[in-house]
């Protein structure tokens, strides 16, 4: 998947951002259409005679000589005839029917002369022509031209059809924010940055005096829910300033020409307002780079040129200030950062350790909590988590606790949050048959198995069966004892071993493999890449980077840049890399079966257990004890002290070459931290 040359990097063909906004007016007017030819249809029918049915010539004549008509009556050229009641069983029983004459009247007059029937001509009706000449070309006309005002309308939520000018893109403005930097935690170096534009906002003349110019805008860069709006707002708060923010999508029409008039009326709007802030957020949406390859977007180009117009025409002795925020800087137009436009970039990155302590702390603030809460514990267990995710949990351990009649909000609560934001909440109506519970239960075992002996350590907060909303049939939480910002490639490969664990441990037990490896097959695989690709990792390919990153603050896809022969080669490497861990692992747990088995036993019995219930567990088979068949009693089991010394790994006598070595590397250095190592989730997704 990501071998394939990315010929949208520069492009601006995103189909993401523009596509379905394109083809909006084209729907519409399918839809309008559609409307229109089933009225038509509808009122040609009702044209041609509503309720009465025709008949052709031939029946007509037929009911003719059989005697069975009452009457005729004759306007332009059709007939309407009434059958007669005695009649009434015939074919077209005792109702109207109209026929289209096809010969000349004076023959019909013949044809019923002498056959008693009574005939009647009427003169044309003036009115039929106009009628049917509104019914079937005006009335369809003006439905298809409202109908597709009204669609249009919707969509432009706000904007006028024909746009020019007269666009409302309504701003959204708030006169003072209230928000601080006191709110918006962590974040420092962003929040130093910003707060010299602050005093800008301030104190224009200061700078001025001495002949500085002031900046006009300010990039906020970073992945999403990590606070870039809200950190806009706060400079807004600082300075005490109104704030104006519309989102890039909103600049993005399908009428060219109405995005630049909006960022016209924007900025005419704000001048009037000085000093004051501009906030886009999404300015991807309308700042991708303009050269492409594909053609381009007359629109969005348009929009951008009148926003760079705007950006070097104004001011910045006034006091305005434009703030951006963007997750994918890369597509970002050139023109935009030069300078005196958005020439400054503040990173707002994901939190670190200390950062999201601090965010747990700002959002716990009006939260009641009882004594057993740990920030720092439920920081540790959340790496790579953001600000909005981390604001998502507090709330979240605050309802779990109203749930269950407590008054205050307990570790465990928070816990049980980080669960719900990370994996989604348990899914109490999924029930798994008991196979599958074996299945499961041996897989997770599996992962935590050799995850435990590879790092000699309890390796697990807690291993669980219970399926969750967002697809884990079962899963494995980690908590790291410290926050790594580098992996030594014995820690890398110890991941791969552990994320081929759960599969190891079906094979091995079930003698057959499911698709609950899924998801982590995928990251084995994105692992085993990065450390071929990019980590200089592999003996094959030694230094030589094969891939670089793009959208480093969105998923992170990687892109390979080497010919197609090397490519193949890489994807050779990839696949001996995670063939080697797989086997590993099995090795790893074909030596452990016991514990493996008794684990996997418990833990089908209780649905959910702790490390410290893992390690009981691990210990007293390694010491040969009895494991009580009741699962209750796991916990009377005590291990000798001296014995929790004992490496967890039987072959360690075998190797001790490899202890060292491993105690060795991980003072190392390596690369950057995988989030993914927190949790390990299955699924089969569904
Ligand atoms: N550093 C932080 N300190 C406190 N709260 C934060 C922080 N980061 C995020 N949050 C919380 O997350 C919410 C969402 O953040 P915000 O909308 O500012 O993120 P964003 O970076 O603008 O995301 P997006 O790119 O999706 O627009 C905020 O309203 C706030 O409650
Ligand atoms: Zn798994």
């Amino acid at each position: 998947m990501d071998n394939k040359p990315d010929n949208r990097k520069n492009g601006n063909q995103n189909p993401d951002n523009n596509g379905p906004k394109n083809r909006q007016p084209i729907f519409a007017f399918l839809i309008c259409l559609l409307v229109t030819l089933t009225c038509l249809s509808f009122f040609t029918n009702m044209l041609r005679g509503g309720a009465s049915e025709e008949t052709t010539y031939d029946e007509f004549i037929d009911m003719v000589d059989k005697g069975e008509i009452e009457k005729v009556v004759l306007q332009d050229d059709t007939l309407t005839i009434t059958p007669k009641e005695s009649k009434g069983s015939g074919v077209y029983g005792s109702r109207t029917v109209q026929v289209t004459l096809a010969e000349d009247d004076s023959d019909l007059v013949k044809r019923l002369e002498g056959t008693g029937i009574k005939f009647k001509k009427e003169p044309p009706d003036p009115t039929a022509g106009i009628l049917s000449m509104i019914i079937s070309i005006v009335v369809p006309t003006l439905l298809l031209f409202g109908l597709f005002m009204v669609l249009m309308k919707r969509m432009n939520k706000g904007g006028g059809m024909m746009g020019v000018g007269k666009s409302k893109a309504k701003a959204y403005v708030q006169k003072e924010t209230g928000v601080t930097f006191k709110d918006v935690a962590g974040q420092d170096e962003a929040k130093e940055s910003l707060q010299e534009v602050v005093d800008f906002l301030h104190n224009p003349g200061k700078y001025t005096g001495i002949g500085a110019k002031l900046p006009k805008g300010a990039l906020l860069v970073g992945p999403p829910g990590t606070g870039k709006t809200l950190l806009a707002k706060a400079v807004a708060g600082e300075a005490h300033v109104p704030f104006y923010s519309l989102s890039g999508s909103d600049f993005v029409e399908m009428f060219v020409g109405v995005g630049a008039s909006r960022v016209r009326d924007l900025f005419e709007e704000a001048k009037k307002n000085a000093p004051c802030i501009i906030f886009i957020d999404e300015v991807d949406a309308i700042g991708k780079s303009r050269d492409s390859r594909f053609g381009g977007n007359d629109e969005r180009e348009q929009t951008l040129n009148q926003l760079l117009a705007e950006m070097d025409g104004f001011d910045t002795s006034k006091g305005l200030l434009i703030l951006a925020a963007t997750n994918r800087p890369e597509v970002l137009d050139p023109a935009l950062l030069r300078p005196g436009r958005f020439d400054r970039r503040v990173i707002v990155d994901r939190p670190d350790l200390k950062g999201r302590i601090e965010i747990l702390k700002v959002h716990a603030k009006d939260v009641l909590l009882d004594e057993t809460v740990d920030f720092d514990a439920i920081a540790l267990a959340t790496s790579g988590a953001v600000g909005s995710d981390l604001a998502n949990m507090v709330n979240e351990a605050a309802i779990l606790a109203v749930k269950n009649g407590r008054n205050a909000v307990s570790q465990k609560d928070l816990f049980e949050a980080v669960e719900v934001v990370l994996v989604g909440k348990e899914k109490k109506d999924r029930i798994l048959s008991i196979e599958e519970r074996r299945i499961v239960s041996y897989h997770e075992v599996g992962h935590a198995l050799v995850n435990a002996l590879q790092k000699d350590a309890e390796p697990v907060q807690k291993i669980t069966i219970v399926p969750r909303t967002m697809g884990a049939l079962g899963y494995v939480m980690q908590v790291p004892e410290e926050e790594k910002y580098l992996n030594t490639q014995k820690e890398l490969e110890a991941m791969l071993v552990g994320y081929l664990g759960g599969r190891a441990a079906e094979e091995l037990v079930f003698d057959t493999v499911t698709t609950g490896a899924a998801n982590d097959i995928e990251q084995a695989t994105k692992v085993a890449r990065a450390m071929i690709t990019q980590y200089g990792m592999s003996k094959k390919f030694g230094l030589m980077g094969l891939a670089t990153q793009q959208d480093q603050y969105l998923q992170g896809r990687t892109v390979l840049n080497c010919g197609d022969q090397t490519a193949t080669e890489v994807d050779h490497e990839v696949m001996l890399l995670l063939h080697d861990s797989y086997e590993e692992a099995k090795r790893l747990l074909s030596e452990n079966r016991v514990a493996m088995d008794k684990i996997a036993d418990y833990l089908i019995q209780k649905e959910t257990i702790t490390g410290k219930e893992f390690m009981k567990i691990f210990r007293a088979v390694q010491m040969g004890m009895e494991i009580p068949k009741n699962p209750d009693e796991i916990d009377q089991i005590e291990i000798p002290e001296e014995k929790k010394k004992v490496r967890l790994l039987k072959t360690e006598e075998d190797l001790p070459s490899e202890k060292e070595e491993y105690q060795e590397e991980t003072s190392g250095y390596a690369s950057k931290v995988l989030p993914e190592d927190v949790f390990e989730e299955d699924g089969a997704k569904e």
